[in-house]
């Protein structure tokens, strides 16, 4: 498949799930900030991308505003619906207002504690793209799916739905997050070939559905006890075009080491 890896830029995403309040966003923010100036990061090499929860999202637009920063920041969810009696919801034109570049919808937290099926990732992941934000969709196995040896057609499942409706072009932008769940929060990294495994068949799967241009486009992240440690390793790979990172983009060091991965040890 004619899908270059050379041609996409690399993405690092730190999605700091239900933890620090704004005033704590802003320490950590600067601090990534500090600690990527003095390597001299090229944000046109390596997109860094934090994910803060919603209360903090004004404060880290100030801040990236009025630092004239070069990380770029999304939020963690977003509602399906535009406006109205929604209580508790936040709609896309709420964060693209915000200055929100990317929105993570599909999270397997949000599959499964709040049910959320593809129909409804596909449905904000369109509320996301139709308000100028590039949605990074979240898909990937349980354990038992894993055990059963029917991880790669369960996540295909997965893209086609999380999916529809996009045209060839929408895809090409997108952004795909292959998280395996046993690996999330757990240590238990899937290994590179793991990870190349399934990035692999979701960029097969977009070239069948929505053609090849589509998926030498699409940015497939992998997602899943990511470290400054393992990165090297896991971006070696053809299909793996960045990682979506949780605990670890808690802390500056690790998360800057991520954000630098081709300065790590392939391990
Ligand atoms: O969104 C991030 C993923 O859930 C991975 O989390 P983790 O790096 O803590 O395993």
């Amino acid at each position: 498949m004619a899908s270059p890896k050379t041609a996409r830029t690399p993405l690092m995403a730190g999605n700091w799930k239900m933890n620090l309040n704004h005033q704590e966003a802003v320490v950590l923010v600067q601090k990534l900030a500090w600690t990527l100036a003095d390597k001299k990061h090229d944000y046109a090499k390596v997109e860094v991308v934090v994910v803060p929860p919603f209360t903090d999202l004004r404060s880290v637009q100030t801040l990236v505003d009025g630092d004239r920063l070069a990380v770029k920041y999304a939020a963690q969810d977003v509602s399906t619906q535009d406006s109205g009696a929604y209580t508790g919801e936040i709609s896309a034109g709420m964060l693209a207002k915000l200055g929100c570049s990317y929105v993570v919808v599909g999270h397997s937290e949000r599959r499964e504690y709040h049910a959320e099926t593809d129909e409804v990732v596909n449905a904000k992941a369109h509320k996301a793209l139709a308000a100028g934000m590039t949605p990074i969709v979240c898909v990937g196995e349980g354990l038992e799916v894993r055990q059963a040896g029917e991880h790669v057609p369960y996540t295909l499942a997965q893209v086609d739905g999380s999916l529809a409706g996009f045209t060839p072009e929408q895809v090409a932008d997108l952004v795909v997050a292959y998280e395996p769940v046993w690996a999330i929060g757990t240590g238990e990294v899937a290994t590179p070939d793991d990870a190349q495994e399934v990035c692999a068949a979701i960029r097969s799967r977009i070239a069948e559905t929505h053609g090849e241009a589509a998926a030498a486009g699409v940015r497939v992240l992998y997602g899943g006890s990511v470290k400054a440690a393992n990165v090297g390793g896991i971006m070696t790979k053809a299909d793996v075009d960045g990682c979506l990172v949780g605990g670890a983009s808690l802390q500056v060091d690790e998360f800057g080491g991520i954000c630098r991965f081709y300065d790590m040890p392939v391990l």
